[in-house]
């Protein structure tokens, strides 16, 4: 048989399905896959069979012996390999006339900036996280590039088609937190086995193992600041305490000892429950906590009251609303009988997932705590913060978690569970992401024929009667901060422009037919930092460079009046080829025009701008004075120090700040 006819039969079913005029397109067709996971694999197989002739796929990771069992175009002679290259490789065999072009990197680097965007007709992500979700989402609006937005956590998974001004962006909808649990729950009053997983892994992991934190001077600050001074003084004392049993823990010991062990377990588990104890009030409608016994464990004389039934578990995965989804937990672990071995059913002989006893976790404890400080001691780290395929930090946060669910009479999970809850793993399922593959590429062919009544946001379910559902796309909501913006890009070259030179060329003087808005008053920020204000003009004088603008950036044009949509002027490269005496600056012709905004409320992003007043100069000595003015956010302070908290949001972990929350309605895990 010809190469050609070879071709030909290669074709002829998508030839049928797709009609002669979509499958006649789609080899000269540049579409960009921006993921090669899970999802990812799954589509590019689709993609090439489909008869798309020019991919571009690209992914930051290289390939991990856990992926092997669902991303199918990897075997186990290309773990560590970079996953775009080895899958593009893989991928390429099934069709002799495609082109991919792998690309191993962060989609958030400055060179994917507007312009590369622009070469596509059509990007497709498989990502697993919000973040990347977010950027792609607004550089394809900057772009106009349409965008098919898809995840799954498990059985659950989701496709969406973007295309600006016709339909929701990935931010037309504020998304859930993953995971919110009031601080006082983790600190105070945890009543499920998660609550005490997040204080483990979240909490005592890094006070103990993490960077050191001067928190005193954010204490000073925050009394300054008149908060509360009595917890104020708790804090110091709880800072002071910490202080030491770090301390002890990088302090040259015998490794035999358990002398920093016995000191750490003595501060958690017995006198900040004691302390806790002693706040009655707190007690009136809750079980009050047991102090633990470090020899009475050790001893098999000690007892608690048997800990009770605690409910299934939320975790989060890749879904992409970010949202926690339900995992079915199994049931609660055994009811333990203190001090005494552990239970030996048939599950149980599985090492990881047997239950411990009391007495284990103490044992546990101890070591994985020696081992940890043995590690600090050795030099070889600094600091260590959790990893669930680290065997120290899994045993230590499964242990800490455990003995603190002894306390409060929480049942226990064995360290299967730990790992699957602290490493918020949900089983990723092979089935559901090649579903949602298929799907994508139906809602893309939709995006290239422009059918966009046909487009369809769709949603696999845990429902056997209604296992899909298509849902007809809804308009941009007028108060997204994303995609009700204006996007432009001016090609620059940073170190000679200067902000003032990008700000008053894209409004234009407004003299001529289509020439900008005019001079107004508006505020420029680059993200959350303020660059320029009414009132403050120090910075338009700057080149763009000395204010840590660069290539990939956006800086936002803020109408002061809120009358008119923000202006988003991506950074973009000058061309190779052009002089050198010529302006620095590359404007879009026409200037952008932004309309007149229907709500002025915005949902999130560009921030508001800041209270006007005296005119301000920046002091002298700062790089980028601008940095300082960056909006302030947060509430009252928590109970952990501000930079703590960070700390814990960073983590994926968001700690609500429940002085004004119900306990029992803010212990809920919010689900999507
Ligand atoms: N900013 C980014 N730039 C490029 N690729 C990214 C970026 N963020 C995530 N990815 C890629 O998206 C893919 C998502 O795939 P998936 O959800 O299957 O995750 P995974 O890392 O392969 O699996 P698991 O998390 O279960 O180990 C990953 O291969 C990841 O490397
Ligand atoms: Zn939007």
């Amino acid at each position: 048989m010809t190469a050609a006819a070879s071709s030909s039969r290669r074709s002829a079913h998508a030839e049928a399905i797709l009609g002669p005029e979509l499958s006649a397109r789609l080899p000269q067709t540049k579409v960009l896959l921006v993921g090669a996971g899970g999802i990812g694999c799954e589509l590019l197989k689709n993609v090439v069979l489909a008869g798309f002739g020019n991919i571009t796929l690209l992914d930051l990771d290289t390939i991990d012996l856990s992926n092997l069992n669902r991303q199918f175009l990897f075997r186990k002679k290309d773990v560590k390999q970079s996953k775009a290259l080895v899958a593009a490789k893989t991928a390429s065999a099934f069709n002799p006339n495609v082109r991919i072009t792998p690309i191993h990197g962060n989609i958030k680097e400055p060179q994917f900036d507007i312009s590369w965007f622009k070469q596509f007709e059509l990007v497709l992500n498989a990502l697993d996280n919000l973040d990347a979700r977010r950027h792609v989402n607004k550089m394809c609006l900057a772009a106009g590039v349409p965008l098919v937005e898809s995840g799954t956590a498990g059985y659950l998974g989701q496709v969406q088609p973007i295309i600006k001004d016709r339909a929701e962006c990935f931010d037309c909808v504020p998304k859930p937190t993953p995971k919110s649990f009031p601080v006082c729950t983790i600190r105070s009053t945890p009543s499920q086995p998660i609550h005490c997983i997040v204080w483990a892994k979240s909490y005592l992991l890094p006070q103990l193992f993490g960077e050191d934190e001067d928190a005193g001077g954010e204490l000073d600050e925050a009394e300054k600041q008149g908060e509360n001074a009595q917890e104020i003084a708790t804090l110091r004392k709880e800072a002071l305490a910490f202080k030491a049993v770090r301390a002890a823990l990088r302090a040259p010991a015998d490794p035999s000892s358990s002398d920093a062990a016995k000191a750490v377990f003595q501060k958690v588990f017995r006198s900040d429950v004691e302390n806790l104890l002693s706040m009655a009030d707190m007690w009136r409608s809750r079980e009050p906590p047991t102090p633990l016994d470090f020899e009475g464990i050790q001893a098999g004389t000690f007892a608690v009251k048997k800990p009770g039934h605690a409910n299934g578990t939320a975790v989060n995965g890749n879904h992409m609303n970010g949202a926690a989804v339900k995992a079915t937990g199994s049931a609660a672990t055994e009811q333990l009988l203190n001090g005494a071995s552990s239970s030996t059913s048939s599950s149980a002989s599985l090492k990881d997932q047997r239950a411990l006893s009391l007495q284990d976790n103490l044992e546990m404890f101890v070591s994985s705590l020696n081992r940890l400080a043995a590690r600090l001691r050795s030099g070889k780290e600094e600091t260590i913060s959790f990893d669930k395929d680290d065997d120290d930090t899994l045993d230590f946060v499964t242990a800490s978690a455990n003995l603190r669910s002894f306390a409060y009479g929480i049942s226990t999970k064995s360290r299967w569970e730990v790992k699957e809850m602290a490493g918020n793993i949900i089983p990723a399922i092979a089935t559901t992401n090649a579903i949602i593959s298929g799907l994508i590429v139906l809602q893309a062919f939709h995006l290239l024929k422009k059918a966009y009544n046909s487009l369809r946001n769709v949603h696999v379910q845990f429902r056997p009667n209604m296992p899909l559902s298509a849902i007809k796309m809804s308009l941009p909501n007028d108060g997204c901060g994303v995609c009700r913006d204006t996007f432009a890009e001016v090609l620059c070259d940073p170190s000679r422009a200067t902000l003032g030179d990008i700000v008053d060329g894209i409004l234009g003087d407004r003299e001529g037919e289509g020439s900008g808005t005019g001079k107004r008053e508006v505020s420029v920020y680059e993200d959350k930092r303020v660059l320029s204000d009414p009132d403050w003009d120090d910075n338009l004088e700057r080149t763009l460079e000395s204010l840590n603008v660069t290539r990939g950036m956006f800086l936002s044009i803020v109408d002061d009046d809120g009358e008119l949509e923000t202006i988003q002027v991506g950074i973009g490269m000058l061309p190779p080829n052009h002089p050198v005496d010529e302006s620095p600056v590359i404007l879009p012709s026409p200037l952008p025009l932004p309309k007149k905004k229907v709500k002025p409320q915005t949902v999130e992003s560009t921030p508001p701008p800041p209270p006007t007043g005296v005119k301000r100069s920046a002091p002298d000595d700062e790089d980028v004075p601008s940095a300082k003015r960056a909006r302030k956010t947060g509430g009252p302070a928590p109970p952990f120090s501000p930079s703590k908290k960070r700390k814990l949001d960073e983590d994926g972990i968001i700690m609500v700040d429940s002085a004004d929350v119900d306990l029992e309605d803010a212990d809920i895990i919010v689900i999507d």
